[in-house]
């Protein structure tokens, strides 16, 4: 049972149905990408722990598989605890990434893994007392339960600090208060790490990694990736590292999506995601066994192979019309750009800022793969089929 149906979920829908397994798909509305591929369908509101649990109750999966962060991972945790269904990785997993602040004190206060400097503040006096007392500008202000960007904003003075409060309060996944402020890190570039937790021959759990996926980030969401990104052995390294202090603790088996930011040699930690990452949808066109593919395999227990096939790029298609049913105009134009891709998901209701779709491109140079990958996207004009 996939915990949410978008465009991540769908593509691991498939790659368990191509193992031989039946699906079932949830999402919080109905025609979600992953609904129109799976065997069954459900429609809920799955941060309600009522209705969740109902569902798991009625349908006894054996498998759980989240696919978004907001849903009732306490209900899950009940649950797992009671024997009833087995969450993949781990409900204690789904609990700590849903919150910034779960994961974040895992992070740096338990494992000691290098993070931004950050404090949690539930009010505008709070957030001005943390920035003043050391967190300085520039700072990034996000709520503690969001995703994609949302409520996110990065403050150079304090003339932007109520503004900044003002749209975290607006773009919390939840209603209430809390908000981390964390130091901005100057970054040269930042990667996902998807980190494999796999069994062996022996049963015992093996960690793979992919080869880092490079992206950029706009307005906190996810433009452009590309796979492998080139870096100094000392900063991969410690990438490695951290993906697998995190990883061990979170535990359990499946993909990880650790994302992290490099400065030269340095590495910090930010956040991961305990299922396949947007960033990783390049894997469908650079690896032999794309990040969906790989969580199907680790999560049933079979063998994964996370070998890079060729350099790849992925440029996201937004929406850009807002309204129900939409249609693509420039789908050849896209495909005669050379050894590109289309991921069209089919979500029914467009919206500007709304991830519709992703090009995908490869070439034996990846700056190559990644221009390729943009002109495709440009191509694609989505508009309302009227
Ligand atoms: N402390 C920071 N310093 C510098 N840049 C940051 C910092 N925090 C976030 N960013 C930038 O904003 C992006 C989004 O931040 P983050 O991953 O925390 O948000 P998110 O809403 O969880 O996004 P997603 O769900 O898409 O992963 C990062 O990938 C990075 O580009
Ligand atoms: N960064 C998380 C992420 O990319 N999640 C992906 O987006 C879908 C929601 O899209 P929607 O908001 O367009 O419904 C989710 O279901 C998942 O596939
Ligand atoms: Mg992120």
């Amino acid at each position: 049972m996939l915990l949410g149906s978008g465009e991540l979920g769908k593509e691991v829908l498939i790659a368990l149905q191509r193992l031989g397994v039946e699906t079932i798909a949830v999402d919080r509305y109905a025609d979600a990408p992953g609904q129109q591929v799976a065997h069954h369908a459900h429609t809920v509101v799955m941060s309600d722990p009522a209705q969740l649990k109902a569902l798991i109750r009625a349908e006894k999966p054996d498998l759980v598989v989240p696919e978004i962060e907001a849903i009732a991972t306490q209900a899950l945790e009940e649950l797992e605890a009671a024997g009833i269904t087995r969450v993949i990785p781990t409900a204690r997993a789904t609990r700590l990434t849903m919150d910034r602040e779960g994961i974040r004190r895992l992070a740096a206060e338990t494992l000691h893994q290098p993070t931004s400097p950050y404090k949690f503040c539930d009010s505008l006096e709070e957030l001005q007392a943390a920035i003043d007392g050391g967190i300085g500008y520039p700072c990034v202000i996000k709520p503690v339960m969001s995703s994609s960007g949302k409520g996110q904003s990065k403050i150079d003075d304090p003339a932007q600090v109520q503004a900044a409060w003002d749209y975290a309060m607006a773009g919390g996944r939840v209603s209430h208060n809390r908000i981390i402020v964390e130091g901005f890190i100057d970054f040269d570039y930042e990667i996902t790490l998807l980190t494999v937790r796999a069994l062996g021959t022996d049963g015992q759990v093996e960690t793979h990694f992919c080869a880092p996926i490079g992206h950029t980030q706009r307005a906190g969401d996810y433009i452009e990736s590309w796979q492998p990104q080139a870096m100094a052995p000392l900063a991969l390294q410690r990438a490695q590292e951290v993906a697998k202090a995190i990883t061990d603790n979170l535990g359990g088996q499946g993909v990880f999506g650790v994302e992290l930011f490099i400065k030269g040699d340095e590495v910090w930690f930010s956040e991961v995601s305990p299922r396949p990452h947007d960033t990783g949808m390049v894997t469908m066109i650079s690896q032999w066994q794309n990040e969906f593919e790989l969580h199907a395999r680790a999560i049933l227990g079979l063998p994964v192979d996370t070998a890079l096939r060729t350099p790849g790029a992925s440029a996201v298609i937004y929406g850009q019309v807002d309204g129900r049913g939409i249609v693509f105009d420039g789908v050849e134009e896209a495909l005669r750009v050379p050894q590109t891709e289309l991921r069209l998901f089919g979500k029914p209701e467009s919206f500007s800022n709304r991830r519709m779709g992703v090009a995908l491109a490869y070439d034996k140079d990846v700056d190559v793969a990644l221009q390729r990958a943009n002109e495709a996207a440009r191509h694609i004009k989505p508009r309302l089929d009227r």
